[in-house]
């Protein structure tokens, strides 16, 4: 059987736990716990093939790994890199957190993840309260190549479904999802947050 793993990255409160458990479950439940990292698994059916699907979420308020930041990379086949819309600074912290991935994957000249990055703008039923553009995020999605996305994971089933669906049929399609390695630990979190800091933003 086929496993396929995919890290949901962003910066703290951007939704990434809301996006995973509306995938899972289709609910909308509103808090989440986010103490610690978590891996969710989900066995999926992809053009007649099952597949293990793998979703890692860092834990955004604590570091415990040892692994480097390219082990993390190294681990996922794709990355959904999540930002909330009516929070300009998590944006950024997608924007960095797209360059450092394609920068470590041309460093280890892996494979193409053009295919394999989505940047999704979160929370779009607080357009009212919008900070980023759509815009200017299409234009970072289009200059480091990823997909661009945006939905809002209180409101959207289906949008949110279809993401993880595609990312699945990307990495499925890459033919990566061979030579497994370990289960990642907070690197990449730890990294991001010690560079670009950490925030919590009320809804
Ligand atoms: N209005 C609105 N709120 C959302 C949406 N998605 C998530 N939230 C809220 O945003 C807050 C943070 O959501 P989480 O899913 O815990 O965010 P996270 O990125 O997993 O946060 P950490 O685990 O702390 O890094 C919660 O109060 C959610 O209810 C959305 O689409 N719209």
């Amino acid at each position: 059987m086929n496993e396929i793993k995919v890290a949901v990255l962003g910066s703290e409160g951007v939704g990434k736990s809301a996006l995973i458990v509306r995938f899972l479950t289709r609910r909308f439940i509103g808090e989440y716990a986010s103490s610690s990292e978590c891996i969710y698994r989900k066995r999926l059916s992809v053009e007649g093939k099952q597949i293990n699907l793998e979703l890692y979420e860092p834990c955004s308020q604590a570091y415990e790994g040892k692994s480097t930041v390219n082990e993390q990379i190294q681990w996922a086949d794709g990355f959904i890199v999540v930002y909330d819309i009516s929070d300009r600074s998590s944006f950024l912290t997608a924007k960095a957190i797209v360059h450092l991935i394609r920068e470590l994957h041309l460093g280890t000249a892996k494979r193409n993840v053009d295919s394999q990055i989505f940047l999704v703008g979160n929370k779009q039923d607080l357009c009212h309260m919008r900070e980023v553009r759509r815009e200017e995020a299409q234009c970072l999605a289009a200059e480091c190549r990823c997909q661009f996305y945006e939905l809002s994971a209180a409101e959207h089933h289906q949008e949110v479904a279809l993401i993880f669906l595609k990312m699945v049929q990307n990495a499925n399609l890459s033919g990566k999802a061979k030579e497994r390695r370990r289960r990642p630990s907070g690197s990449m979190a730890k990294l991001i947050n010690n560079v670009f800091g950490k925030r919590r933003k009320s809804v």
